[in-house]
């Protein structure tokens, strides 16, 4: 045919994970780590010569690999990874061991029953010497057979709690043995007599964690947009209750309640969108930097991206939650999407670092600001840091219309932030002068620490948002999503309003401000809710929701959807006889006598 689509180019990332998507879904499959963490590992990890001989090959999908990092003992504290690799020089190989049963890895996905390749992560030693964690390519399954390779033992872990079309695997090494060249070698390499060159950087090895990080930013965007979508065209078709008595039953959505539970949601969707932008575009401006020997900038990528990685999977965990919630019972069936929706994104909140460590891996990167601060030192031209250098007005002035953009609110977010991160730094010091060690005076401070990064990361969220809104030359648009930013900055100063109230910064009068434009934010939005959803353009097959449906059809469908159970192939159970037909009789045989 003239005009057929043309087939998908299989080796062009955008098009496969499109396409991958709409035709698999969003609960994962069989590519999914390949294309997430094995490429970019690749990309990032292996030197020039590895990378032309393995990148066409992971491009072309003629083999499938995985990130087979996380082993059953440990997955957060990567020091105390158990797998050895260890290099023998007279054959120039590594030889791969699980010494133990906590050393198995555990979880990788695709590892199972899809992948061929894994990256692994292994205790490198050489020369008798342990150098940490490294990242291997390693063959594990037969290219023809798909048998696993002699001494590997691979299979999957079970059913999870979702994403349960994503084989997530075990797997054990019994000495294999892999050639010197399948360490990634661009930043640390062992040379073919043992000698170990170490990276001159010794996080780079983690690049692929921090590239998933980063898009997970985005990835919650998503699910919260989705599901806000299914809670506002619903809550458009749903009528319950008369506000009016005697006018008739209204939508659920113009009930002020409905507004407060869903539209916020899908403010923060928005807002995680556009930080989910800025945070990518650093991610492969600083990869660029370290291709060019800099990497200057390596732990402002790291902390930010722990930071809002923490953030945005818990409020969009709370938020999917809230939009299920917000479309009552039916909400709760599978017809609705949100199973499916929220057992995707919840994964997020553990994987690529859980959410706790994440947010003090953010602490350690405020701490040392707050150490600089202390001892008079002057910013650094650093966009997300420097507001913690400066000192802000003494007292909130959100009510106060004295500059456009929300400075004011801006400041506030500043405000605690800074307050927060300082307290929390003098708290460490003083312990540590009380006499306790650093690592004690640290967890004896980690809830603090943690509210620090959530202020911080509050504070980039909120001025991405300001600043990207005030790009758009559309003025419709504009004033569309600036009622979205106006609800979106109300509502997270009233979420944070303790610590603001705290120390007095903030007036009860002014929470009372906040509150009112909160308010006001919802019923500015609540005409247009149904056309932003709608502009998303997401299609029937993405949301998987009867109640999102575009063409709004909700009831017809659910009849259409529960008939079509496997529950009701038959009007009678085959087995209900033998049963519960055969419980009943009895009972009433009984009941004769
Ligand atoms: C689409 C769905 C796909 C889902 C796929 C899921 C995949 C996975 O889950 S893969 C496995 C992910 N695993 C993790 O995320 C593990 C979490 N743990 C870690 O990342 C690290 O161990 C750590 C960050 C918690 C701590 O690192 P550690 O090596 O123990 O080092 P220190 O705490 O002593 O920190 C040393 C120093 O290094 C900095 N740093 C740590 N990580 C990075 C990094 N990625 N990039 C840059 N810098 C990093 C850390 O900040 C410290 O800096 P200083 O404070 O200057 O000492
Ligand atoms: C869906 C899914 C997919 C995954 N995919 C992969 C994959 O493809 N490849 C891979 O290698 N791994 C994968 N993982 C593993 C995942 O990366 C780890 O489970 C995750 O990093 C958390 O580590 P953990 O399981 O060791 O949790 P733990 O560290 O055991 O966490 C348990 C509790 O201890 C707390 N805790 C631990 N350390 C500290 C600390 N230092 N300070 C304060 N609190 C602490 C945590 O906050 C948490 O509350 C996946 C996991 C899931 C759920």
């Amino acid at each position: 045919m003239e005009h057929a689509p043309k087939a998908i180019d299989v080796t062009n990332d955008v098009e496969m994970r499109t396409f991958n998507f709409f035709t698999m879904g969003i609960d994962g499959h069989p590519l999914g780590l390949h294309l997430d963490m094995a490429i970019p590992t690749i990309l990032n990890n292996a030197d020039e010569e590895q990378q032309k001989d393995w990148l066409p090959k992971a491009a072309n999908r003629e083999f499938i690999a995985t990130y087979a990092q996380t082993e059953m003992g440990h997955g957060t504290n990567l020091k105390k990874l158990e797998t050895t690799a260890t290099y023998d020089p007279k054959t120039q190989e590594f030889v791969l061991n699980s010494p133990t049963i906590t050393s198995t890895k555990w979880w990788p996905g695709n590892l199972g029953k899809s992948s061929n390749y894994a990256v692994v992560m292994a205790q490198l030693y050489t020369q008798g010497k342990c150098h940490g964690a490294h990242p291997f390519f390693v063959q594990l399954r037969d290219l023809n057979t798909h048998k696993p390779l002699k001494g590997i033992t691979v299979g999957d872990i079970g059913p999870k709690f979702g994403m349960n079309t994503v084989d997530n695997g075990f797997l054990q090494f019994d000495h294999v043995r892999t050639p010197r060249r399948s360490m990634f070698m661009k930043h640390a390499k062992v040379l073919p007599d043992g000698r170990y060159v170490p990276p001159v950087h010794d996080k780079l090895n983690y690049s692929a964690m921090v590239f998933i990080r980063a898009a997970i930013v985005s990835g919650m965007a998503y699910h919260l947009l989705v599901t806000s979508t299914i809670a506002v065209r619903y809550s458009a078709i749903r009528r319950q209750g008369e506000i009016t008595p005697g006018a008739g039953e209204v939508k659920v959505l113009d009930y002020q309640t409905q507004q407060h539970r869903i539209f916020p949601q899908l403010a923060r969707g928005l807002a995680f969108r556009l930080s989910g932008q800025y945070i990518m575009k650093l991610y492969t401006q600083t990869m660029d930097d370290i291709r060019n020997g800099d990497i200057s900038a390596v732990p402002d990528l790291h902390a930010l991206s722990c930071g809002l990685k923490a953030v945005t999977t818990h409020h969009a965990a709370l938020g999917l939650e809230q939009c299920r919630m917000a479309c009552g019972g039916h909400g709760y069936s599978q017809a609705s999407g949100f199973p499916l929706h929220y057992s995707v994104a919840v994964g997020a909140c553990t994987y690529e670092g859980e959410n706790m460590v994440m947010l003090l891996q953010t602490a350690r990167h405020l701490m040392k600001i707050a150490k600089a601060i202390r001892a008079g030192q002057s910013p650094k031209s650093n966009k997300i840091v420097d507001y913690l250098f400066h000192k802000g007005p003494p007292k909130c002035l959100i009510d106060q219309a004295y500059d456009t953009n929300y400075r004011n609110v801006l400041e506030s977010f500043e405000h605690l932030a800074r307050r927060q991160t300082l307290e929390v730094y003098d708290k460490l010091v003083q312990l540590q002068q009380q006499g306790r060690n650093y690592e004690q005076a640290w967890n004896d401070c980690a809830v603090e620490l943690c509210k620090a990064t959530r202020a911080h990361v509050r504070t980039f969220l909120a001025r991405t948002f300001v600043e990207e809104i005030d790009k758009i030359s559309d003025l419709s648009i504009k004033s569309v999503l600036q009622d979205l930013l106006q609800l979106y900055l109300y509502y997270e100063v009233t979420e944070c309003a303790t610590g603001l109230l705290e120390d007095g910064f903030m007036t009860g009068q002014q929470h009372k401000y906040a509150k009112k434009k909160i308010y006001e934010a919802l019923e500015k939005i609540r005409p247009n809710a149904v056309s932003i959803v709608d502009s998303f353009d997401f299609q029937d097959r993405e949301l998987h929701s009867v109640l999102g449906r575009r063409d709004g059809n909700v009831y017809e469908n659910l009849l259409k959807w529960a008939q079509s159970s496997p529950l009701n192939k038959t009007d009678v159970l085959p087995f209900h006889h033998k049963y519960l037909g055969k419980m009943m009789e009895e009972a009433r045989q009984r009941s004769k006598i």
